[in-house]
């Protein structure tokens, strides 16, 4: 049986010609059924591109990106996206937001059914209390349980989560991890994590995968499986060998990486074709008979080289 997700020679950037810049490049993982993976990376590096090309909102420009053995097209309810900006609708309650992926997946559910449907996911990520709130009435952490209870009651074969947790405290932070790293242990859902965090990439899940930066796009690096036992006690774990370990592995390899990547990205700037005018200069014409912009075309071209990083 093929993997649930495989991506072979993968390779994806942005732009033409000049404007060109390669993000991703060479690109290669196998997801099995029910894995936990969490990819970490530098911002910038092209992490949500990534979840992207797996969610089928964009297409790699080489190599490919399988479900199932079958190349991904687009968009599909067996891939469920959790952004970090929580994305709920902000005139429907708690409730109502859950319903919104209840009715577009099972549309047959009668109203006691997606009634018990919802409620049951509301009450995995512990907001029965709230389900007749607003967003705008809900905490951050509130909001982004929302957002994972939406996404799971549609039952995804593949959970994407996209920095779910960057906006918020790190006590709701790490609430929300173990809950999350909980709720997987119950329904093994295969499970993709983006983060920029390494404590939350080891604590949450068995494979860790570096995307680390290069001059011609970013790569995934060797990964770390994280073999700790579950469910993971974080104020235990933080302190172990194994932990202290595995973290400074992974930090070295991302500083490594960080370190050989100068410069990210090149680009020439062309400077806009038309000429300031000098509005110092006392004008001897009305506004209706302005002479046309001169253009820089007309007199030399202008390229600017910039490097950033
Ligand atoms: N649709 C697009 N058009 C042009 N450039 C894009 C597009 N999407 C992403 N990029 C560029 O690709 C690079 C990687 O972006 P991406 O958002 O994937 O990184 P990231 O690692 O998720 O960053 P962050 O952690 O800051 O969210 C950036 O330089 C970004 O400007």
């Amino acid at each position: 049986m093929p993997p649930i997700l495989e991506i072979n020679s993968a390779a994806k950037g942005f732009g033409r010609g000049r404007d060109r810049s390669e993000v991703l490049r060479e690109l290669n993982l196998s997801v099995e059924e029910g894995d936990f993976v969490s990819i970490i990376g530098y911002s910038g590096t092209g992490k949500s591109t990534l979840i992207n090309l797996i969610a089928g909102l964009l297409k790699p420009d080489s190599g490919s990106v399988k479900m199932d053995g079958a190349e991904i097209k687009g968009p599909g309810p067996e891939r469920g996206i959790v952004f970090q900006n929580y994305s709920l609708l902000p005139w429907l309650t708690v409730t109502e937001n859950v319903r919104l992926a209840v009715d577009q997946i099972y549309p047959q559910l009668s109203e006691n059914e997606w009634a018990e449907h919802a409620a049951r996911y509301i009450d995995m990520v512990k907001l029965t209390p709230a389900s007749g709130k607003l967003p705008r009435e809900l905490s951050g952490g509130m909001r982004q349980r929302v957002s994972v209870a939406r996404t799971l009651a549609a039952n995804p074969r593949i959970l994407l989560l996209d920095e779910p947790l960057s906006a918020l405290d790190a006590l709701t932070r790490a609430t929300l991890q173990d809950e999350i790293a909980d709720i997987w242990q119950q329904n093994r859902t295969t499970v993709i994590w983006i983060t920029n965090d390494p404590d939350e990439a080891l604590l949450v899940a068995d494979r860790v995968i570096p995307l680390l930066p290069g001059r011609e796009g970013a790569t995934l690096g060797d990964e770390i499986r994280v073999d700790l036992a579950r469910p993971r006690d974080r104020k235990q774990v933080l302190t172990t060998p194994e932990f202290k370990d595995l973290k400074l592995r992974l930090v070295n390899t991302l500083l490594g990486a960080k370190k050989d990547s100068t410069p990210l990205l090149t680009k020439k700037l062309s400077a806009p074709d038309i000429l300031p005018e000098d509005l110092g200069k006392k004008r001897d014409f009305s506004i209706f008979d302005r002479p046309a912009p001169r253009r820089r075309s007309q007199l030399q071209r202008e390229e600017l080289q910039i490097e950033a990083s």
